[in-house]
């Protein structure tokens, strides 16, 4: 399977993914200054249902929290998308050192982290099937940045003793993702695809200019996860991030003036 070592990683997932080298290729690097204003891109509209959240999941490449998504109680709707679109899962990618780990970066600066949020078109019976039509997803990128800790990330992170290696997964319930959000819903937003194989170009990507904060001490916490499972060689989960990819004449929009 693919991963993010030196011989499993980005540079060769092209092998069973050829889709790597598409035309609408997810992360990006975002430079502020080349995108363009739309007055016509709406607020986003974030309702997410706290009692929608089941489980907390290591899967061997990030760790995920996993919502019920058979109900319209936890959606995205708004922005540059039409229709409504259910959250699904939500996880993070993050680096081995404080600065390198985001996916998308601004005016080619790496954040330590990058935290996505994964809904998927309800006119679509399902996220699998959502997954194979470009307009099928709509994944919400925010940044973290060093600094304070972050009392919101602290019973996601709490949760990470119970997960530490691949497969292990454990309740995780009542979990309001809202709190993860910044103050401003501003943002840039562009055609793109799963930043993981199978790469799909599915993804209107949806990126907040505003980050939110993390501590040093709480990015260790992230960095104690394993890619392996349990009696494997220990193998510590960072740089779990795939490099830019080429804009390939793709625009990028902004909501803020
Ligand atoms: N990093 S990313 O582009 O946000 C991403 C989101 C979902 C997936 N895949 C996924 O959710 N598969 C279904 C099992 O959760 C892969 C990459
Ligand atoms: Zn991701």
């Amino acid at each position: 399977g693919w991963g993010y070592g030196p011989s499993d990683g980005p540079v060769n997932w092209c092998k069973d993914f050829p889709i790597a080298n598409g035309h609408r290729q997810s992360p990006i690097n975002i430079i502020s200054g080349q995108a363009s204003y739309d007055s016509a891109l709406k607020p986003l509209k974030l309702n997410y249902d706290p009692s929608n959240s089941t489980d907390i999941l290591n899967n061997g490449h990030s760790f995920q929290v996993g919502f019920v998504d058979d109900t319209d109680s936890s959606t995205l709707t708004g922005g540059p998308i039409t229709g409504t679109y259910r959250l699904k899962q939500f996880h993070f990618h993050w680096g081995a050192s404080d600065y390198r780990g985001s996916e998308h970066t601004v005016n080619g600066i790496k954040f330590p982290c990058e935290l996505h949020l994964v809904h998927w078109n309800t006119k679509y019976l399902s996220f699998g099937e959502a997954a194979s039509h470009p307009d099928g997803l709509a994944v919400v990128g925010v940044f973290l940045k060093l600094g304070a800790a972050n009392p919101r990330l602290q019973k996601v992170l709490d949760a990470l003793e119970a997960i530490k290696s691949k497969g292990k997964q454990t309740t995780f319930t009542n979990f309001d993702a809202k709190t993860l959000l910044p103050d401003s819903l501003d943002y840039w937003t562009y055609n793109g695809s799963l930043t993981t194989p199978p790469l799909l170009e599915s993804v209107t990507w949806i990126v907040l200019k505003e980050s939110i904060s993390v501590s040093l001490t709480q990015m260790g916490k992230f960095r104690s996860l394993k890619f392996s499972g349990d009696g494997e060689a220990h193998c510590c989960m960072q740089d779990n991030y795939r490099p830019t990819q080429p804009l390939k004449g793709r625009k990028v929009r902004r909501s803020f003036k």
